[in-house]
Formats: structure tokens, sequence, C-alpha cells
């Protein structure tokens, strides 16, 4: 079976990862696995930093490598997060730390008006100089709550409201939130890509 490196150090991700690519014809396995260290994420969008992932992990690996750069735009907060979500309350902050910073931000701003979307760029590359990737975007709309709710999933998860499930993302089921969340759309998007790439001759 082919072998993909997954660019990524976060358990979360790598959990749902795991779902989403369960019955594809790739074993995808963790960077750690090649003690690929991080890289830092200089890039101005998820796609250039899910990119600056993937080229990273393939060149230590020596593996195609697929990465995914994702967050949190908030609309009251002109779109913070973002790229920065990871680090919103501070280098090497836990999710609790970010999700605080994140109400505390938004303590005065009414319920309306707390759209957001989660966005995800998924990159694949064959070799870490590979002039022709496969990029995905994908986003997902819902509202920040105003105290968290749910235990599942990781991030900002808890502050997350999806109205379609009238529920937060935290408390989804894994297969839901693998369903329509932003990494899961993306995943369907990359699917489609992939499936056209293996009928030209020459893409492996
Ligand atoms: O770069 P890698 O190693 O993949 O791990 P990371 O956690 O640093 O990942 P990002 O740079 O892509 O930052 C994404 C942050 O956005 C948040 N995030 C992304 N997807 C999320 C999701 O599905 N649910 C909750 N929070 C999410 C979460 O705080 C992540 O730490
Ligand atoms: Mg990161």
């Amino acid at each position: 079976m082919n072998r993909v490196v997954l660019a990524s150090g976060n358990a979360g991700k790598l959990n749902e990862f795991s779902q989403l690519f369960a019955n594809w014809q790739i074993q995808v396995v963790p960077q750690s696995e090649f003690q690929v260290p991080e890289i830092e994420e200089t890039g101005l969008s998820f796609i250039e930093n899910a990119l600056i992932k993937a080229r990273h992990a393939s060149r230590i690996s020596g593996l195609p490598a697929l990465a995914d750069d994702s967050g949190l735009a908030v609309d009251a907060l002109d779109g913070a997060p973002g790229i920065y979500s990871a680090r919103y309350a501070g280098e090497d902050v836990s999710d609790a730390d970010n999700n605080h910073k994140l109400l505390q931000m938004l303590a005065d701003v009414p319920e309306a008006e707390r759209t957001a979307s989660f966005h995800c760029a998924l990159a694949f590359v064959r070799r870490y100089d590979d002039p022709i990737p496969l990029v995905c975007i994908a986003r997902w709309c819902g509202r920040i709550l105003e105290e968290p709710a749910g235990e599942q999933g990781f991030g900002y998860d808890p502050l997350f409201y999806v109205e379609s499930e009238g529920m937060s993302s935290a408390q989804l089921p894994r297969e839901v939130k693998n369903r329509i969340s932003h990494r899961g759309q993306a995943v369907q998007a990359f699917a489609t890509l992939w499936r056209e790439q293996m009928q030209c001759p020459g893409r492996e």
C-alpha cells in the first residue's frame, strides 16, 4: 500500500484524519514516525502554510506528504485569529487558553454578531519540490458561544455552535463532524482531485 506522511503534530487532527482516510488505498503515517520537527508557519494564508508543512515533511521523510493548515475566522474580529489560531493566546499555549482569550475578545459582542467560520487548506505534494501540488480549501460556518459546551474534538470546538445540528462542534459525534466540517469537506474535495489525478498517466 502506498504510504503518505501526514504533516501534522496536532493529535486532534490526526485522530480525525485516521477516520477520514480509513477507506483509502493509501497508508497515512503521522510525521512523528519520521521525527519530522515542527516548522515555522511563515505563510500569509492557510494555503501557503499547508504547502510549507507538506514540503517540509516530504523533504525529511522522503515520502509524499499531506498537510492541513486550518483555523477559525471570527467576523467581529476582522477574521482573527485566522492563520494564528494555534497561537492566539501566545506561543505554546493550550486550547483552553486560546478559548479563554476568544471569549474575552468577544465579551461585549451580542449573539447575532458572533458569526465565525473554520477554514481548512489541505496540500499534497508527491515530493518536497513538487511543482504541481494538489490543494483544496473548505469553509464551515457557525457562531461563537458565550461559554464552552461539549468534550469531543479539540481546539475551538467547544465554542463553535453548529446551527444545522443544534449543538457545538465538541458535542458532535466524530463521524458527524467529519462529514460536515471544514476538514471533512476539504478531504471530500481532495478525494475528487485525487481520483482525477490517478487517471492521468505519469501521476502516481
Ligand atoms: O500545524 P499542525 O502541526 O498541523 O498543528 P496545529 O495545531 O499547529 O495546526 P494549525 O497550525 O493548522 O492551527 C490550527 C488551529 O486552529 C484550530 N482548529 C483547526 N481546526 C479545528 C477544528 O476542527 N476544531 C477546533 N479547532 C480547530 C486549532 O486551535 C488549531 O490549533
Ligand atoms: Mg501549526
